[in-house]
């Protein structure tokens, strides 16, 4: 067919939208738009020619001559079929590349448009052509694009396989890439670029770009697509396996266990008239619960949850009774005397009824030794009141977590002590007592006394949030009740915030009373025994006080006289008309050999023996001070497993004792010849604090100048390095330790005396005390005025030298050991 490749012709022109035709490939088009039909209609009528050009933008309905690309090609029309609604089918044939020289827009009358097209000369083919000597990049060219197809063709499954066979028979470089353009889907802008291209291989290497570049597009989206199809699959999964499930628990009756869990759930939240924001959190987490298969670990944590939400005694309180009469009657019906303790619990009480709303505060801390009934009185305050009572001990908690509980994320979390402590009371305004608050610690966990502070602050309490529950709750209406052994323990912040109400311990009178009106009764009572078959006389509980316990508190009192109710019960059992009556005569039968008769004091006056009282967390006791003198080098041994500020206090004495040597009467130089040993007795228990200060300088100067301590003397006071003696803490105890082991003489610091005022005026009575501010004065009490040897450092009569001592002759008292 005569096309004339090499001249310029005038013909109808079919601008396409979107879409690039290329020589050598046939390709059906639908032609509806009029100009485009006329053209076609025209092509028919002549030659069959026409030129086909993309339009640069395909949204354009009716393209003017600028809109289409200047390069198209001429095409030969094979086909013609007409459609309904005026649309025409053809097949054409891509002829060769034409350049439209010149373009005509039809007349009014909706003619066709026209076109003069001058042919694309191609470039660069075969070998020997200046840009490809020998061929080797069109060779090259061609075998890579055919490899890139090929991947291309394997990917994206879009092109039938023996598609590359077919290219690879194509050995003009112009025509492959041109075969190859026609085939694969790109944008029609790259297209229309390749098109344009008149150099083969050129036009080949731009195509393999494409080819290189839609690869990979391909590979990417490949990836994504098995990704997605995994995802796809994996919901798919459980969505059937939960469908499953689901019929699997019905036939199990599951699901309607379920529905009705969540149901009953829903009916005691309505019940118990939640406050809104809990209400809101429980319905919340019921709603979730319904969702989760029954037996998943999830919804056991929910139900724990729930559980938990709904114990809690939201609105729940108990009318307080604030009849002064009857909690004063009740108060003195568990508890003999106390009577500072009573007093402020009643005073708390008549606030109470005059100020009918809340009244913020006080937390009282009642702090003494053990067995003192801090618990039980507090117990007793609840029952005054009419209020639960509670209690839990801080005592080795370093865990904040212990008071405000684990997220519920932790496996096995729980609600803190103080939440758990409100389920157990089941009212919001039990009296809760936290027991031992001067034994908590802390460590990186956190500060459980930080979250005690926010648990017994007025002002934030109202609000309190335990991490398990995630919700406010309200503490104001709990009345706390602390207690503690020492007070210098509880931390400072803690104390500040409380009202501290010491115990100092009771005296012997106060503990046979005790014994007679409370224990003894509550004793046969729990044992089931009745007063007629057992009979304690007072003079066998005041022996029981003595020979068998050593305390401050009555609680080994109580366990003594438990003892004595067990054998008594084995006897009525075994005889139920016998009568039983213990004494002071018969007590060993009951209780076995006396524990305890050996007093620290001792028969006689001693040298380097002094008597110092100290302050444990058992209350008040005795020390035995002793410090013995031996050959040596100045040396001060200090042994008894001492605390850092015992140890120091011993220093100072020892160097107050060295400063005044010579007033003192001791040998100028003593220390460079002798080494003193400084002990203080029972080595297993541990002892500390600055209150041992002036007994060890008594002690020290009683060995070194041989002058005895009066044995009936009891001391406390810490000392300066001039002498001066400074108030210590823990009198109160102290004295009634004194007096406990029979002592009536106690030398103390002149600041301390106002603390003895506050013991029972029957021990005052019987106690002589010595207040002191400079270690003259002690010395002056507590010293012998000659001493029983001529000197405790003998010196060289000629030089006044300390010189090594002669064997020891003094009997029992002898401080030097015996020379080998
Ligand atoms: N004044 C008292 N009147 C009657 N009973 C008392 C009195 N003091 C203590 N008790 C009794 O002594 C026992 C021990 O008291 P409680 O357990 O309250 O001691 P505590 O001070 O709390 O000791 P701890 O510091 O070890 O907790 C209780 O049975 C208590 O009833």
């Amino acid at each position: 067919m005569g096309t004339g490749a090499d001249q310029e012709l005038e013909l109808p022109l079919l601008a396409l939208r979107g879409l690039v035709v290329f020589p050598h490939m046939v390709s059906p088009l639908e032609v509806g738009r009029p100009r485009s039909v006329a053209a076609v209609d025209e092509a028919m009528m002549h030659n069959r020619l026409i030129v086909l050009a993309a339009q640069r933008d395909p949204k354009i309905a009716e393209p003017a001559p600028a809109d289409v690309h200047d390069v198209g090609v001429v095409a030969e029309v094979k086909q013609l079929l007409r459609m309904p609604e005026g649309k025409t089918r053809v097949l054409v044939e891509g002829l060769f590349r034409a350049r439209l020289v010149m373009t005509t827009e039809p007349g009014p009358s909706q003619g066709a448009m026209h076109a003069r097209v001058a042919p694309v000369q191609e470039t660069d083919d075969g070998p020997g052509s200046p840009e490809d000597p020998g061929g080797m990049r069109r060779q090259a060219l061609i075998r890579s694009v055919l490899t890139a197809l090929d991947e291309y063709v394997r990917l994206s499954g879009y092109l039938p396989a023996d598609f590359v066979s077919a290219m690879s028979g194509v050995a003009d470089p112009g025509r492959l890439a041109d075969a190859i353009a026609g085939q694969i889907p790109l944008p029609f802008e790259e297209k229309q670029m390749l098109l344009e291209v008149a150099g083969r291989l050129e036009r080949l290497e731009k195509l393999l770009a494409l080819l290189h570049r839609e690869t990979e597009v391909l590979d990417v989206q490949r990836r994504i697509q098995s990704r997605v199809r995994r995802q796809m699959e994996k919901t798919q999964k459980e969505f059937l396996l939960r469908e499953q499930m689901r019929a699997i628990q019905r036939e199990l009756g599951e699901a309607e266990e379920r529905d009705s869990e969540a149901g009953e759930l829903r009916r005691r939240i309505q019940e118990l008239k939640l406050p809104e924001a809990v209400r809101e959190k429980a319905e919340h987490e019921v709603a979730r619960l319904e969702k989760m298969a029954p037996m998943s670990a999830e919804a056991a944590v929910i139900r724990t949850y729930l559980d938990w939400l709904l114990a809690l005694p939201w609105n729940r309180t108990t009318p307080d009774r604030l009849d002064l009469e009857t909690a004063e009657r009740i108060l003195d019906e568990d508890h003999y005397g106390l009577a500072h303790v009573k007093e402020r619990v009643l005073e708390f009480l008549a606030v109470r009824q005059l100020v009918r709303s809340r009244l913020k505060g006080p937390i009282l801390c009642l702090v003494g030794p053990p067995g003192v009934g801090k618990t039980s009185l507090a117990r007793s305050v609840a029952r005054a009141l009419e209020r639960k009572f509670v209690r839990f001990s801080l005592g080795g908690v370093r865990d904040e977590a212990e008071i405000r509980g684990h997220r519920r994320t932790y496996v096995g979390a729980m609600p803190g002590k103080i939440v758990q402590a409100l389920r157990q009371a089941g009212t919001r305004n039990p009296v809760m007592l936290l027991d031992e608050v001067d034994k908590m610690s802390y460590d990186f966990r956190g500060d459980p006394a930080a979250a005690l502070l926010e648990v017994l602050d007025p002002e934030q309490n109202h609000a309190f949030s335990d991490h398990y529950l995630e919700l406010p709750i309200d503490l104001s209406d709990v009345l706390f009740i602390t207690t503690g052994n020492l007070l210098q323990a509880i931390p400072r912040a803690l104390r500040d915030r409380m009202e501290v109400i010491a115990i100092p311990g009771y005296t012997e009178f106060e503990k046979v009373q005790i014994a007679r009106r409370h224990l003894i009764p509550r004793q046969l009572r729990d044992h089931g025994l009745s007063p007629k078959h057992l009979s304690v006389a007072p003079g066998a509980v005041t022996a029981i006080v003595r020979a068998y316990t050593r305390e401050a508190g009555v609680r080994e009192l109580e366990r003594q006289l438990a003892a004595i109710c067990r054998k008594t019960a084995r006897r009525v059992v075994e005889d139920p008309a016998c009568r039983l009556k213990v004494t002071a005569a018969n007590l060993h039968r009951w209780l076995g050999p006396p524990r305890y008769h050996d007093s620290p004091t001792e028969a006689e006056d001693r040298v380097g023996l002094a008597l110092g009282l100290a302050y444990t967390d058992a209350g008040g006791d005795l020390l035995s001070i002793e410090v013995a003198v031996v050959p040596g080098r100045g040396k001060l041994w200090l042994t008894g497993k001492l605390g850092e500020v015992m140890r120091e206090s011993a220093q100072a004495s020892y160097s107050y004792v060295r400063s005044r040597a010579e007033q003192l009467g001791i040998p100028p130089g003593f220390y460079e010849r002798l080494d003193i040993h400084v002990h203080v007795p029972e080595g297993a228990i541990p002892k500390d604090g600055p209150s041992a200060g002036v007994s060890m300088a008594v002690a020290l100067i009683s060995a070194l100048t041989g002058r005895p301590v009066r044995r009936d003397v009891a001391l406390t006071g810490e000392i300066t390095l001039r002498g001066r003696v400074l108030p210590v803490g823990g009198v109160k105890e102290k004295l009634l330790a004194a007096h406990r082991y029979g002592i009536e003489q106690v030398v103390l610091p002149v600041d301390n005396l106002r603390d003895a005022e506050e013991i029972p005026a029957n021990v005052r009575r019987q106690l002589t005390l010595h207040p002191v501010s400079h270690m003259d004065e002690v010395l002056r009490m507590a010293l012998a005025e000659r001493p029983v040897l001529a000197t405790r450092v003998p010196v060289d009569e000629k030089t006044g030298v300390p010189v090594a001592p002669p064997a020891a002759d003094v009997g029992g008292d002898a401080m030097w050991p015996e020379t080998a």
